[in-house]
């Protein structure tokens, strides 16, 4: 019986075959048609597990048990109960916070109907909180919630409100411990509690890049089973001034533009995108400034590698957060006139584009892939924007270049000083400030705004620097497909 219940309760691999239990549930006699005799003394007992299905997906099923002899049965659920209390990975108390308007404004419904039922089946017991304005999530988090109850935070939303949870968490975290966020040298203290993510947003980039579906049933089965994958996360300065965290992509030039006009047809929900992609696309803006990294020297991997990063990815120790002085020798400056600056610190794969802006970037290696794309034709620029849809290597064009780097800034040509800033600041963007070589015309404007995991950054001068696994999310990476996905999941007796 021991045997049996360690196999039942643990992720194993047997015959290619993966089962892992979630939960018991003596059902009521009225759900469950009896197969055999039972009397309401006996009621047979349910064991929920998780199955994988086709694409990354998991999914729930049930075994249901009869046992004619009492003990035995009692025996039975006694012991599963206890193997299952065992496993301290996994979480028994969680806060929740749902954004009602994320994506198509399905989050409450997704979670009622799909997820908080597995929770319960798991015995997983919930506080949750529906948000009633942006960043009612980030400032509860940041000084009110008693963090110390739970074992991890769940959002129920898109990127933005990932982002929320992550910026409350790591501020909370660095208050608690005297650190410091303005000041772009200092190392960050990592934050001790995991954070879920159930995709109910327009882009859903962090969880796609992850977990390597977007479904809601999946992410809330991951957090069940208590996985655990770090995640490196940027900050971003200007002046020794903290701007914000970023954990994907930092996109000035086409992305920070795509999103500074998607963000007025909010209304559309995730179409927007489409809608300003193709118009920004046509607009066909470059921006001119100077680019200046310092190269990650100390590890394997580049970004033009064709490995990608998959469940069990070891990345070796290395210098993670670094400061400036240290390594001011090695940095490298590239001018120019671009059409987009990415900065990709995972794959940043969604379904918009299912291999991602830097398709080898890892999660938890302490860099970010940067991206330059210098000024060219529509033609080309739009070659490579496909790509990004496509099989084919993005990188591989003369007017795209790529490095994996640790820090990195940026400085628009015609930057002046603060006050220009401050306008920015102050809320009268100056998206619409036209080229000043050429005050008259409607060229190119000199500044592009940064988009920041899907948030809008004023200022066009920052400073960025990676800190290697601040963070850790409750799923285990993107597992390997199996060669014949057929034989992966034969069917197999518990
Ligand atoms: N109750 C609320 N009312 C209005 N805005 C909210 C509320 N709760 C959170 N927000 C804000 O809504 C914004 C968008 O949310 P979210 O990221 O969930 O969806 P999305 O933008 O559609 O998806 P994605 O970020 O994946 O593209 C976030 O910036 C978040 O701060
Ligand atoms: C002519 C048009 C060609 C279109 C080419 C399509 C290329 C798609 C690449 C998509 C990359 C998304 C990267 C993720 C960014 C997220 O942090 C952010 C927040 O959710 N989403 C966007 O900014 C949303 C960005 C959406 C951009 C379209
Ligand atoms: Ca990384």
């Amino acid at each position: 019986l021991k045997h049996s219940l360690f196999l039942l309760s643990q992720p194993f691999k047997l015959c290619n075959c993966f089962k892992v239990i979630i939960g018991l549930m003596v059902k009521s006699l009225s759900f469950v048609k009896p197969l055999y005799p039972v009397t309401p003394s006996r009621p047979p007992s349910t064991v929920s597990y998780v199955e994988r299905a086709r694409q990354h997906r998991w999914q729930c099923s049930d075994v249901t048990f009869h046992c004619s002899e009492g003990a035995l049965r009692q025996q039975w659920i006694q012991t599963i109960r206890e193997q299952l209390t065992a496993l301290t990975s996994r979480p028994k108390h969680l806060l929740v916070y749902i954004n009602p308007h994320g994506g198509k404004q399905q989050g409450e419904c997704i979670y009622e109907q799909k997820v908080a039922p597995l929770f319960a089946c798991a015995s997983i017991s919930t506080d949750v909180i529906v948000t009633e304005h942006a960043n009612h999530a980030r400032d509860h988090l940041k000084t009110e919630a008693e963090l110390k109850k739970y074992d991890g935070v769940v959002c129920v939303g898109g990127d933005g409100m990932f982002s929320e949870i992550v910026h409350g968490l790591v501020s909370r975290t660095q208050r608690e411990n005297g650190v410091d966020q303005n000041s772009p040298e200092e190392k960050l203290v990592p934050c001790s509690l995991r954070i879920g993510i159930i995709p109910a947003g327009s882009t859903d980039c962090i969880c796609y890049a992850t977990v390597g579906i977007n479904d809601p049933v999946t992410s809330a089965l991951h957090v069940i089973v208590g996985d655990s994958q770090p995640m490196d996360v940027c900050s971003v300065h200007h002046n020794n001034t903290f701007l914000r965290y970023s954990s994907s992509l930092l996109g000035y030039g086409f992305y920070g533009d795509v999103l500074a006009d998607s963000e007025r047809k909010r209304w559309m929900g995730p179409a927007r995108y489409n809608f300003s992609g193709f118009k920004t696309f046509l607009t066909h803006h470059h921006y001119e400034g100077a680019v200046s990294f310092l190269p990650a020297t100390d590890i394997l991997g580049t970004p033009r590698d064709k490995t990608r990063c998959r469940a069990g990815y070891v990345t070796l120790p290395n210098l993670c957060f670094c400061s400036i002085p240290e390594y001011e020798m090695g940095w490298g400056v590239v001018r120019g006139k671009f059409l987009a600056i990415n900065a990709a610190s995972m794959s940043c794969a969604c379904p918009r584009s299912p291999k991602g802006l830097s398709p080898a970037a890892h999660l938890a290696d302490g860099t970010t892939d940067l991206i330059l794309v210098r000024k060219c034709s529509r033609f080309n620029f739009l070659r490579h924007l496909l790509r990004h849809t496509s099989k084919d290597d993005q990188f591989d064009m003369t007017f795209v270049e790529v490095h994996r780097v640790r820090r990195f800034r940026f400085t628009p040509r015609h930057w002046q000083n603060d006050s220009e800033l401050d306008l920015r600041e102050n809320g009268k963007q100056l998206f619409s400030q036209i080229c000043r070589d050429h005050p008259a015309c409607s060229c190119s404007p000199a500044y592009s705004s940064w988009n920041c995991d899907g948030e809008i950054l004023p200022h066009a001068a920052i400073e960025v620097g990676v800190h290697c696994q601040l963070i850790k999310l409750f799923t285990r990476g993107i597992e390997e497909q199996p060669l014949f996905e057929d034989l992966a999941n034969p069917p197999c007796a518990l």
